[in-house]
């Protein structure tokens, strides 16, 4: 007794745990009741799968065929892939067949020659996890949308462990619905799925960004009820959660306790601190101010941060001359201003109309080289990007040395766009390009070809999200006909973190989730999930080889879209497609504001699954010294200009032989 199913699946789940012990968890799990409906079964072979138990997976798998029930989608992914991890192909291939039958699976698996049928177009159709997650996050979503979503998650199979339904309370927290994390929070007790203290620290975000900050509290002694012991975190979302309904004392109550308790530190100061200054409590800020170094947990000191959320509390409450003593005092104490300092104290002067004192502030900044536009100061260091896969919000200040333009677009943006309008933020990048600078994105006729490739449902994913403008758009037009999902990868981190900001901004984050790194290592996650649309618009020269990493993804359906292959050139994935027998239509465009530079878009339909080969083993010479100096170009034009224009009129012809022996 006193084991329940959690315990039986995180033996299951063990990679280290001997097969003698996994067989007895599997028969614990029977005796106790726990494999008697699709769940229960799915999670236990979900489980034995990822502890590399393919037998006790099968076994359990078997049963359920036999039983007339029919596995959860992830359940046969993971049973699939421990059969071929363990060498069982032709195991898996019965799994696969199995999968592709019409459900409920018969008892007797169908034949091998279905294979090919077998593909996941065939069956139901699957979300990554991402994608349905990220549902979640919108804020006007109907309660309809988001029991569709966890609905979907549910029967995918997504719901099986702690950490899964953590990501969905993430998102939850983001989309501002406090209900559903509640109510997720309970499903995970009823189906005894193991709770930790990093489920209630976001549960205790969740209600806090709702502005259920009691709620908040209330979480707190469930954790003492069911023992779970909280942390610094719980205790920095608590006071934010107090903190962001304006609640400065209760906030300040939990540093209390975090710091008797010992796990407070200089970051659930600055909550603190913050909590009393944003709900206008300057006395509070100063005292805190006093305290830092002294009272305060070891790692605070009065540093700029400390100043900066004084300087910022005294500015709010119209205390110009408590600033300039804050800034006198900093000089004593050689801890240097920066912008944003020296901003907040120009700003109270000002606003206590005291111009002469803010002009001497003004003309430091200058000294020190400073943006003396103290409004353009302010509003940056209030501005920040914020999403679930961070901890916490990125400043937008932070990103700017990285991607200096990008950042300008993003401020653009707010500045001139509708929020949650998306054709609005679309028009508004379209202007940048021609007002200020040259941007790298599918606009004019790509856009009109893209738009009209989609076809509803799609489940996209694209490589090279840049700012997000092909994302928008896509995700705009998946609207119009009536559903489907984008999933983007971005290689640069600042790119990827202006594209979310970007995407929050427009309300289509819902829709699109950007995964940072590199697109070939997101494939080889696995994570990306089933591919109907496949972009490729990130480096013309490495096509082929992600196209072929991606290829086991792709459905029945899947197009492949491939932009800048004339222009700066993709020679080897013409190759690629050609070899592998992809049907191939070329579009011949010009590049977006350039009438200069021809282009050519790709679309491509892969061959059927059963007919797909290896990566070819040789290419022609002539393609790969072609593809090299398409790279040595691109990389020469990152720092200096080049004559596109030249390597075009010598690129061209080459291409256009290839497109004319081929009858295309
Ligand atoms: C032409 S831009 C994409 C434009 C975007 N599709 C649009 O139209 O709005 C190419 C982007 O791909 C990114 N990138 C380059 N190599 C990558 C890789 N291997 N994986 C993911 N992203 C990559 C670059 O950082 C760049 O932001």
């Amino acid at each position: 007794g006193g084991t329940g199913q959690a315990d039986f699946l995180k033996v299951l789940r063990r990679k280290r745990a001997s097969l003698e012990e996994a067989t007895s968890a599997a028969e614990g799990l029977r005796a106790a009741g726990h494999l008697s409906g699709v769940r229960g079964y799915s999670s236990a072979i979900v489980a034995s799968s990822r502890g590399r138990k393919w037998s006790v997976a099968v076994e359990l798998f078997e049963e359920m065929l036999e039983r007339g029930l029919r596995p959860t989608a992830s359940a046969f992914t993971a049973l699939r892939e421990a059969c071929e991890e363990g060498g069982q192909a032709a195991l898996a291939a019965r799994v696969l067949a199995a999968q592709g039958a019409e459900a409920p699976a018969s008892a007797k698996p169908a034949p091998a020659s279905k294979r090919a049928q077998a593909s996941p177009s065939t069956s139901q159709v699957l979300y990554s996890k991402g994608a349905l997650c990220t549902r979640l996050r919108e804020k006007d979503a109907s309660p309809e949308r988001l029991s569709e979503a966890t609905e979907l998650l549910r029967s995918g199979g997504h719901f099986e462990e702690t950490l899964s339904y953590t990501t969905a309370l993430r998102n939850c927290e983001h989309g501002h619905h406090w209900d559903l994390a509640l109510s997720l929070l309970g499903e995970m007790r009823e189906r005894t799925v193991e709770q930790d203290v990093v489920t209630y620290n976001v549960a205790v975000a969740a209600c806090g960004r709702g502005q259920q900050w009691e709620r908040s509290l209330a979480l707190l002694e469930t954790m003492s009820a069911v023992d779970i012991p909280p942390d610094f975190e719980t205790y920095q979302a608590a006071s934010l959660a107090c903190s962001r309904n304006g609640e400065w004392e209760q906030a300040l109550t939990f540093l209390e306790i975090a710091q008797a308790m010992r796990v407070a530190n200089a970051e659930s100061w600055h909550i603190g601190m913050m909590a009393c200054a944003s709900a206008g409590a300057w006395e509070a800020t100063l005292e805190m101010l006093e305290s830092a170094g002294v009272e305060s947990p070891k790692d605070v000191s009065r540093d700029l941060m400390c100043y900066g959320v004084a300087l910022y509390a005294c500015m709010e409450s119209g205390r110009w001359p408590l600033c300039l003593a804050l800034l006198e005092r900093m000089r004593r104490e050689e801890v240097d201003a920066d912008a944003v300092a020296f901003a907040c104290a120009a700003q109270a002067c000002r606003d206590g109309r005291n111009s002469d004192a803010a002009n001497e502030i003004i003309s430091e900044m200058r000294l020190k080289k400073m943006n003396t536009n103290v409004a353009e100061v302010l509003n940056e260091a209030t501005l920040s990007v914020d999403f679930p896969e961070v901890r916490s919000p990125v400043p937008l200040g932070a990103l700017r040395p990285m991607a200096p333009k990008e950042v300008n677009l993003y401020k653009w943006i707010r500045q001139r766009a509708t929020p949650g309008d998306v054709a609005s933020v679309i028009q508004v990048i379209e202007e940048f390009a021609e007002e200020r600078s040259w941007l790298k994105i599918q606009g004019e006729q790509k856009k009109e070809l893209l738009e009209a490739s989609l076809r509803a449902e799609d489940r996209v994913v694209e490589f090279g999200c840049y700012v997000g403008y092909s994302s928008m758009v896509m995700a705009k037009k998946l609207r119009e006909l009536g559903g489907g999902s984008v999933t983007t990868c971005e290689v640069d981190a600042a790119n990827a973190y202006v594209a979310r900001g970007v995407l929050q901004f427009a309300g289509v984050e819902g829709e699109v989730q950007v995964r940072v790194g590199c697109a070939c290592d997101w494939v080889a996650t696995g994570q990306l999930g089933t591919i109907d649309f496949l972009l490729l618009d990130h480096r013309g020269t490495i096509y082929h080889d992600d196209l072929h990493a991606a290829e086991t993804s792709l459905s029945e359906k899947a197009l492949v879209f491939a932009d800048n292959v004339l222009y700066p050139g993709a020679p080897l994935f013409l190759n690629y497609i050609d070899v592998q027998g992809y049907k191939i239509e070329i579009h011949e465009l010009k590049e977006f504001k350039r009438p200069d530079l021809d282009d050519w878009v790709v679309i491509c339909r892969p061959p059927p699954l059963a007919e797909r080969r290896e990566m070819p083993e040789s290419t022609p010479a002539e393609l790969r010294r072609l593809s090299a100096e398409v790279d040595a170009i691109s990389w020469r034009s990152q720092e200096q200009s080049v004559d596109w224009v030249a390597f075009q009129t010598r690129l061209k012809p080459i291409f256009y032989q290839w497109k004319e022996e081929r009858g295309l």
